[in-house]
């Protein structure tokens, strides 16, 4: 089943194409539209939903063509916009009844479904205050909260981490998660960060200059590679375990590496190429002969932003150095758990 087909989509400004022949096919689940600032997201969501016609091409969303249906599109749809849209001196349970309101609900189902909403992004106890007292991260779930009130089959979530902090960051993505697997609703959601996708989303669509670069189900861009990382504890004979057991494989003729990746405890942790099953009988018994206790052993993943980094190695014609930049960028401002602005 598709959820939202374009074909051969453009957008074209007097002075930049903010979407350059975009062909893509989107079924059910949580979808990532990722793509550094300007890369076209937002452009994209005001075309789906029929609020900004295309240059050439065609877009249609549950079935519907968004040159002829928007009012429809809107009906179906939920939208939380990127930028700061609320209004500061009423309540979120004011505003979004309202919106519920808007949107077709009577007055009675309006302020049920307001409360089960508000209780579902977490802002049930908070629901009476002003929104202008509002940290950050509950106007966010403000703004998701109205754009799922009147029990959309898809919403359109444009960056809702944003301005997060790691923390926040992560209680969204969750959040978001819960939308479509508690509720059944599909997600296209934006993100200038590659890396927070991965953990939410099923497939991932990236655009760089309004062009696709690749859309994949989030598997296919973290396949696991061959790669072991190994953690163990230390001990009394081996107060630096990790030493020892990488001097001991070395003598039984295998290469480890330092662990450049990331991982948690980062340091304690190296990596062996393993071809084949013998590698990890041999970290086993290792580990075993030294007396060691194992505490990880585990295939790396990709990481969507290496996927990035290795197509450009490869690939230099077809991926270009701008976009591995931005990717590399984006990767380095998710560790940093950094804001884009
Ligand atoms: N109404 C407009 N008139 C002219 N140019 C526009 C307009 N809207 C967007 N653009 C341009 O189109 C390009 C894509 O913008 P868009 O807002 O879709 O990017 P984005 O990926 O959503 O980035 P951001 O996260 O910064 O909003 C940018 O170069 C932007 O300046």
């Amino acid at each position: 089943m598709t959820v939202i087909a374009t074909e051969s989509l453009s957008k074209r400004f007097p002075r930049v194409t903010a979407l350059d022949r975009l062909t893509l096919d989107i079924g059910p689940g949580v979808t990532g539209l990722v793509g550094a600032n300007g890369a076209g997201k937002s452009t994209m969501i005001k075309i789906l939903l029929g609020l900004s016609p295309a240059t050439e091409g065609t877009a249609a969303v549950l079935g519907l063509d968004v040159a002829t249906s928007g009012g429809e599109i809107r009906e179906r749809v939920g939208y939380m916009p990127e930028h700061d849209c609320l209004p500061p001196d009423v309540s979120a349970t004011e505003f979004v009844v309202h919106m519920a309101r808007m949107s077709g609900l009577p007055p009675a189902a309006a302020r049920e479904r307001t409360a089960d909403t508000l209780r579902h992004v977490g802002l049930y106890e908070e629901r009476y205050r002003p929104i202008g007292g509002y940290s950050t991260g509950m106007k966010q779930r403000v703004k998701l909260a109205q754009a799922l009130v009147h029990d959309p089959q898809l919403v359109f979530l444009d960056e809702p981490t944003n301005g997060l902090d790691p923390v926040g960051r992560d209680e969204m993505l969750d959040l978001i998660r819960r939308v479509h697997t508690d509720f059944g609703i599909s997600v296209l959601v934006t993100s200038h960060l590659l890396g927070e996708l991965e953990r939410t989303c099923d497939h991932v669509v990236v655009i760089d200059g309004g062009k696709l670069l690749r859309s994949s189900s989030t598997t296919d861009f973290t396949q696991s590679t061959t790669t072991l990382a190994i953690e163990v504890t230390d001990s009394d004979e081996h107060p630096d375990g990790t030493a020892a057991l990488r001097a001991a494989l070395h003598t039984r003729g295998v290469t480890t590496h330092d662990d450049g990746g990331g991982l948690p405890g980062a340091g304690h942790i190296f990596l062996l190429d393993a071809a084949d099953e013998t590698a990890y009988d041999l970290v086993r018994d290792t580990v075993a002969d030294l007396g060691l206790g194992l505490v990880r052993m585990e295939q790396r993943r990709h990481h969507i932003a290496e996927v990035f980094r290795s197509q450009d190695e490869q690939r230099p014609e077809q991926v270009s150095e701008r976009a591995a930049a931005r990717a590399a960028t984006a990767a380095t401002a998710e560790q940093t758990g950094g804001d884009k602005r």
